[in-house]
């Protein structure tokens, strides 16, 4: 079985130790020769990669392990770059969410004007990585989940549209884990779906078992009463965070459209007036997350490193990043896994842009990926797809072009802003915030 090198864009995240430890778990299905992370922050990167020279050393010692900020070193001899970088780091996490709030507008990472401002800063950041990539290793294939993941595939399909990168994200596999659990299934892969959309902006119109059961009146059922919670109300993954609301506020978004299944992140675009009102202007999800994940990932790397050893430590596999295995795996071994991914339209959703990047379920093998046909979608979702998609490519075209005109009609185009005048008004506050990243609007 042919062994593949691996290189981690973004050393330094809070999911890296995850997504290693979930590596070295599926050693045997995908083996692995070389690990090596890269990051622009050394000091970060650092932290991270010392504990994970001593995980690596001691499950699995002939992977050779290398953590560097040198891109020649990183991508040279490489089969994936997984990619999770985040421009900016928490710091700017926190501007995106609260800059909007300030004018009573949804503060959120990947969608509204926060989701614009952290995508103008991530496409500068994607690309880079992407042409070290294919400077160093032209075979390789970029597998992306660096976020806002709609606005970068949609960056990468304008300015590197031959280039082999795959972008993903973990918010279906996460709802799918959770119906699973709900209607009694051990595993989501013992369901199939059909899901179309546009990243974190979908719904699910088909989930069958594997001898074709149809799925949905059971998993609708539990979602009419408790939306994605479990019934105990028991949030194993983010405990007493700011997701328990948005798990349980899917039943409101659910209500709209009772034919289909929704992705949770459609609450920032239905019910934003809710949003706003439920959110606390001084402590935002970025502020859980510092004071949560990033506070347990790196002090339990300390440890490990104190220690000198892993042997008992509590840094668990991202279950959920199972997916980038598979992924890879696919792409590797022809398994022909069938996984949503978000690729260029195309005549997969019938009666939508054949050009928008959207999220839906493909083939994957040696050569890539296969769209499956998703036929024509209700008036309801084409009009939202329509109007967000449009707003994705303005922000690409306004980088590209350095346009605030662009950027301006990207805001007030989002479905989360009120109006032109607080588009401005919050397009004026991220300008000044995005000094260090965006490049300069005209
Ligand atoms: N697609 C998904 O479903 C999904 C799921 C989880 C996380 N994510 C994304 O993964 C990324 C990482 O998240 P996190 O919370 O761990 O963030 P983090 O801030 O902990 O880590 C990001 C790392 O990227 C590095 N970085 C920033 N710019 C870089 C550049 N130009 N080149 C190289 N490295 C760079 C930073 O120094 C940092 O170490 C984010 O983009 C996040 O949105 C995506
Ligand atoms: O607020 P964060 O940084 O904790 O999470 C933001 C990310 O949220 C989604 O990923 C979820 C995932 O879907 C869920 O199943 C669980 O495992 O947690 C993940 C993150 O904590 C989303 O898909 C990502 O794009 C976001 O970056
Ligand atoms: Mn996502």
């Amino acid at each position: 079985m042919k062994k593949s090198s691996i290189v981690i864009a973004g050393g330094g995240s809070t999911f890296t130790p995850g997504i290693v430890m979930m590596l070295l778990e599926h050693a045997d299905e995908f083996p692995i020769r070389q690990i090596k992370f890269y990051d622009n922050n050394e000091e970060r990167q650092d932290k991270v990669a010392k504990a994970c020279e001593i995980i690596i050393r001691e499950r699995d010692p002939e992977i050779n392990f290398i953590a560097t900020c040198d891109p020649k070193e990183a991508f040279t001899d490489v089969d994936f770059c997984m990619a999770h970088i985040r421009v900016g780091l928490y710091a700017m996490r926190e501007k995106d969410e609260k800059i909007p709030l300030k004018y009573g507008v949804v503060g959120q990472e990947t969608c509204g004007p926060g989701g614009i401002a952290y995508g103008m800063r991530s496409i500068g950041g994607v690309i880079e990585i992407l042409d070290y990539m294919e400077k160093y290793s032209p075979n390789a294939w970029m597998l992306n989940y660096s976020n806002p993941a709609a606005i970068v595939a949609e960056a990468t399909r304008r300015l590197r549209p031959n280039s082999k990168i795959i972008n993903i994200c973990d918010m279906p596999i996460g709802i799918e884990t959770r119906m699973a659990k709900a209607i009694g299934l051990e595993s989501r892969k013992d369901m199939e779906v059909r899901y179309y959309g546009l990243n974190h902006f979908g719904w699910w119109t088909s989930i069958k078992d594997k001898e074709g059961n149809d799925l949905m009146p059971q998993i609708k059922e539990h979602v009419k009463q408790y939306g994605y919670a479990s019934k105990d109300g028991v949030d194993p993954q983010h405990p007493g965070s700011s997701w328990d609301d948005t798990m349980k506020k899917a039943k409101d978004v659910y209500a709209l459209d009772p034919e289909t299944l929704p992705n949770t992140y459609l609450k920032y675009y239905l019910y934003p007036d809710y949003v706003v009102k439920e959110s606390n202007p001084n402590y935002t999800r970025a502020n859980e997350v510092m004071d949560g994940r990033e506070k347990e990932i790196f002090g339990e790397c300390e440890r490990i490193v104190q220690a000198g050893s892993a042997k008992d430590t509590t840094l668990s596999i991202n279950g959920h990043a199972s997916y980038i295995v598979d992924l890879a795996k696919a792409l590797t071994y022809n398994t022909k896994e069938r996984m949503l991914l978000i690729v260029e339209n195309n005549g997969a959703i019938e009666n939508f842009d054949p050009t928008a990047m959207v999220e839906i379920p493909c083939i994957v093998g040696k050569d890539g990926y296969e769209p499956m046909a998703m036929g024509k979608i209700p008036t309801f979702q084409r009009g939202l797809m329509s109007e967000q998609v449009c707003v994705e490519k303005l922000v690409v075209e306004a980088w590209i072009e350095g346009s605030y005109q662009k950027l301006w009609q990207a805001l007030t185009l989002s479905k989360t802003v009120p109006s032109a005048a607080v588009a401005k008004q919050i397009l004026d506050d991220l300008i000044e915030a995005n000094k260090a990243y965006w490049p300069e609007l005209k």
